[in-house]
């Protein structure tokens, strides 16, 4: 099986709710989705969202990206020649993650579709369903104690709050969805790099010496300030996680020599698709670190392959933030992997199992 072409598409779907973070607010996904071509008729496809305020990656730089330097890498190479395929995809530029990660993911859909395998047992194997939280946009105090509670009949038991926009409203908004929910849900907090490190620890310790019990905090401080991870990780009883501060392999190396952080949220958009996922899964396991596996504003396309890797690396990857599909109003994609609110399952079909994808508006190669 050799690739022909590659070619591009963008899917845009409406988002139940603003997406609200400390970084950004987002009403509707569009996204990038790539379609590799082979010789033998079979298609791979992946997805890039143009997250710019974390990946630094646009809708033009994505497919300049793929167009320029990836795509022309991989025309005529054979799909079975994995390792080869992610090096040339790696190697072919500095940065540009996102754009990485979709080619990856569709040359890993070709991979399973060529051994007529669903991903996962490809990389190993693994419990075929697995449990999502989802994301509470920062937000009037009112509507987050709503959104809380609607989630939580939702049947979600994990609920990660977007903070980081004002430590004294932070504070507040977590107290009161602590008691709106308290027993029914675990809290996930994410920054969103919104906090100083100081900040960040009298936060925590205020909502800790309150007798509220967080699972985590997520990014409490700017993506390059290890220095302040590590004084957060230092001072705090509840997990610290690493998420705009770690992309690759070498970052979480370093990360974890510095005991920076506790938990590593793994996204393939930050580490540039799934072989170096894989690679980071197996660093933090072997330095006895947990990860989280997370997304952006994806759909069922490249949130699919994040599954794929979270059933195969369920030994270190403990949570999983892949709410992107829960957010969406409606779910484009006809595939293996069935999203249905917190759980999420896989099914056996080839590869990432994509029969269709409704809406694509064709980009022009
Ligand atoms: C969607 C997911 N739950 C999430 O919060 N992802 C990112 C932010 C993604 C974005 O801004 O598009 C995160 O910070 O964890
Ligand atoms: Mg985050």
């Amino acid at each position: 099986m050799k690739i022909t072409d590659v070619q591009f598409g963008m899917l845009r779907v409406p988002l139940k709710t603003p997406f609200k973070t400390a970084l950004r607010t987002v009403s509707t996904v569009e996204d990038i989705v790539v379609m590799v071509h082979t010789d033998s008729g079979h298609v791979g496809y992946g997805e890039a969202p143009a997250t710019a305020v974390i990946t630094g990656d646009t809708h033009g730089s994505i497919i300049d990206a793929i167009r320029h330097y990836i795509s022309p890498r991989l025309i005529g190479q054979e799909i079975a020649d994995l390792n080869h395929l992610t090096q040339l995809i790696q190697g072919a530029m500095e940065k540009n993650t996102s754009a990485k990660a979709a080619v990856e993911i569709a040359v890993y859909d070709l991979w399973g579709q060529l051994y007529n395998a669903p991903l996962y047992k490809l990389l190993g194997g693994g419990d075929p369903v697995i449990t999502t939280d989802i994301t509470i946009s920062v937000d009037y105090i009112d509507k987050m104690v709503a959104d809380s509670v609607s989630a939580v009949e939702r049947g979600f038991e994990s609920l990660k709050i977007k903070v980081g926009k004002d430590i004294g409203v932070d504070i507040e908004r977590v107290k009161a969805i602590y008691a709106a929910v308290e027993g029914r849900a675990l809290l996930r907090l994410d920054a969103n790099q919104g906090w100083t490190a100081k900040q960040a620890v009298y936060a925590l310790q205020t909502l800790e010496d309150a007798g509220i019990k967080l699972e985590l905090i997520e990014q409490p401080v700017k993506a390059r300030d290890l220095a302040g991870m590590r004084y957060v990780t230092e001072r705090v009883h509840t997990p610290v996680m690493a998420d705009e501060s770690v992309f690759g392999p070498m970052e979480v190396i370093e990360l974890i020599r510095l005991r920076a952080a506790d938990i590593i949220n793994i996204k393939l958009m930050k580490t540039g698709g799934i072989s170096n996922a894989i690679r980071i899964a197996d660093i933090a396991a072997m330095h006895g670190v947990e990860c989280m596996i997370g997304c952006m504003l994806e759909t069922g396309i490249s949130v699919a392959a994040a599954v794929h890797v979270a059933v195969a690396k369920s030994n270190v990857i403990t949570r999983i933030d892949l709410d992107g599909p829960s957010l969406c109003q409606f779910n484009p994609i006809d595939g293996g992997v069935i999203f249905n609110e917190s759980e999420i399952s896989v099914t056996d079909a080839p590869g990432l199992g994509i029969r269709e994808i409704r809406g694509l508006e064709r980009i022009e190669a």
